[in-house]
C-alpha cells in the first residue's frame, strides 16, 4: 500500500490533494481502463488517465489516422497519418510515461469480442461515435457489472453521464430503442470544434480516475450537457434505472451480446460509404464525368452538398441547390434545363410531375454531385419523379472525383 520515491516524486501534485492521497495514488496504479475509440474524446481522455497514473490502459480502435482528425484527436501528429489509432495512441502514451501499461487494440469492437476484451479492465470509456457501438458498450458493461464513462460531441455541444454506477440506469434504461438511423449526424457530416470534444474527454478522463482511485462520480445518474457556444453548462438529473429494461431490469430479455448493426439499422464503424439506391444505368463515374467536361457538352452540374460544404471547394459551373432545399426548388432545375414550369411556384416532386409532362423540353442533361455520392443518388431519384428525364449521378462523388480524377481537389 505504499509509493515508491519515483511514483511519490511524479504524482506529488495529485497525492497532496487530500481527496486522492497515497491510498488514491495506490489505488490508480493497480487500476485498469479500457478506452475505446482513439477519436475526439479518447485522444484527451487516454492521455490524462495515462498522465494520472492508471497502471493499466487498453486502447481500443479499429481506424488508422486521418488528416481530417488532426484538428482535434491530439494523442496523433502528422507523422502518424495512415498508421493504427490505437498504436499511434500506444506510441504517445509510451512518450508520456513509463509509469502506465498501454496496450493496443486495433479491432472492431462488435459482439464477438467484446466480452473478452471488456472483462479484462474495471472501467470503461466510451469514446465511440456510433449508436451501434453505444449500445454494445452498454450492453457488455451490464453483463460483466462495469461502469461505463459515456461522451459524445457534435458541432458545439457535447454530454457526459456514468451509466450503471452502484444500481444506476444503463444507456437502455434512458433509450430502450435506438434512433432512425436517418436522424444520427456524425462528425464528419455536421463538424466538431476540437476543444469540444477536447473538454467532454477530460471529463470521462475525470470521472474514469475518480471511480479508478476509489472516488464518487459526479456524473452517475446525471448528464452534463455543454453549450460551447454561449459557454454554458447544465447539469440534468436522469432517470432512476428502468425496472423493464431489457438488460438491467428486473426480467432482462437480453442475457447476452446481440447482433448492434442489426438492431440500430445502422453500422458500427461510422465509415462514410455509398450506398446504392440507383440502378448502374443511372449514374456515371467520375472518369465518364471528366470526359464529358472535356468534349465541352452541354449540361448542368448539380451539386446538392449545403451551401458551407460547397463554399470549402466545388467544381467550376457547379450549380448549388442543397438536398434539404431541392424540393423547394425543383422550379429552378426545370428552368436550367429548359423545362417550363407549368405550376407556377412548384413545391414537391408530385406537383413539379404533373406540371411537366416527362422530360419534354429538356435541353440539356444534369449531372448531380455530392461529397460521397449518397445524397446525389437521392436527388437523381427526386428528379427523375419531378419528369427530368436526362439525369444521371456521379458515382462515389467529390471522393471519387478526387481519387480518380484530380487530387488536389481536396476529401474533407
Ligand atoms: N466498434 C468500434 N470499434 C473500434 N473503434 C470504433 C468503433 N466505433 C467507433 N470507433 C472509433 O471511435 C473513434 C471515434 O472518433 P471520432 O468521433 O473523433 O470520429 P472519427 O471517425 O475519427 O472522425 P470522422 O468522423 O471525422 O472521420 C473513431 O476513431 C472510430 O474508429
Amino acid at each position: 500500500m505504499s509509493l515508491s520515491k519515483d511514483e511519490i516524486e511524479r504524482f506529488s501534485r495529485q497525492i497532496l490533494l487530500p481527496e486522492l492521497a497515497t491510498k488514491g495514488q495506490v489505488n490508480l496504479r493497480k487500476s485498469s481502463c479500457l478506452v475505446v475509440g482513439a477519436g475526439g474524446l479518447g485522444s484527451p481522455a487516454a492521455l490524462y488517465l495515462a498522465a494520472a497514473g492508471v497502471g493499466r490502459l487498453g486502447i481500443l480502435d479499429y481506424d488508422v489516422v486521418e488528416a481530417s482528425n488532426l484538428q482535434r484527436q491530439i494523442i496523433h501528429s502528422q507523422q502518424s497519418v495512415g498508421l493504427s489509432k490505437a498504436e499511434s495512441a500506444q506510441e504517445s502514451i509510451h512518450r508520456l510515461t513509463s509509469f502506465c501499461e498501454c496496450i493496443a487494440h486495433t479491432v472492431v469492437l462488435d459482439s464477438t469480442n467484446a466480452i473478452e476484451i471488456i472483462s479484462k479492465y474495471d472501467v470503461i470509456v466510451d469514446a465511440t461515435d456510433n449508436v451501434a457501438t453505444r449500445y454494445l458498450l452498454n450492453d457488455a458493461c451490464v453483463l460483466l457489472d462495469k461502469v461505463l464513462v459515456s461522451g459524445s460531441a457534435l458541432r458545439l455541444e457535447g454530454q457526459l453521464t456514468v451509466y450503471h454506477y452502484k444500481g444506476g440506469p444503463c444507456y437502455r434504461c434512458l433509450f430502450p430503442t435506438p434512433p432512425p438511423p436517418e436522424t444520427v449526424t456524425n462528425c464528419s457530416d455536421g463538424g466538431v470544434l476540437g476543444a469540444v470534444t477536447g473538454i467532454i474527454g477530460c471529463f470521462q478522463a475525470l470521472e474514469a480516475i475518480k471511480l479508478l482511485a476509489g472516488m464518487e462520480p459526479a456524473y452517475a445518474q446525471k448528464l452534463l450537457l455543454l453549450d460551447a457556444f454561449s459557454g454554458a453548462i447544465r447539469v440534468v438529473k436522469l432517470r432512476p434505472k428502468n425496472a423493464n429494461c431489457a438488460v438491467c431490469g428486473d426480467n432482462p430479455s437480453i442475457t447476452q451480446l446481440i447482433d448492434y448493426v442489426q438492431f440500430c439499422g445502422a453500422s458500427a464503424t461510422d465509415k462514410s460509404v455509398t450506398q446504392h439506391v440507383l440502378n448502374p444505368s443511372e449514374r456515371i463515374s467520375a472518369i465518364a464525368y471528366k470526359e464529358i467536361l472535356k468534349r465541352g457538352d452541354a449540361h448542368i452540374l448539380l451539386d446538392v452538398r449545403d451551401k458551407n460544404q460547397f463554399n470549402i471547394a466545388q467544381l467550376p459551373n457547379a450549380v448549388n441547390i442543397p438536398w434539404s432545399a431541392l424540393p423547394r426548388q425543383l422550379g429552378q432545375v426545370l428552368d436550367l434545363v429548359g423545362m417550363p414550369d407549368k405550376s407556377g411556384t412548384l413545391e414537391t416532386a408530385e406537383t413539379a410531375a404533373l406540371a411537366s409532362s416527362s422530360g419534354v423540353g429538356q435541353k440539356v442533361p444534369v449531372f448531380v454531385l455530392c461529397r460521397l455520392g449518397n445524397d446525389s443518388q437521392l436527388a437523381v431519384k427526386l428528379l427523375k419523379a419531378s419528369g427530368v428525364e436526362q439525369v444521371w449521378d456521379i458515382e462515389g462523388g467529390l471522393y471519387a472525383w478526387s481519387d480518380g480524377v484530380d487530387s488536389s481537389f481536396p476529401k474533407y
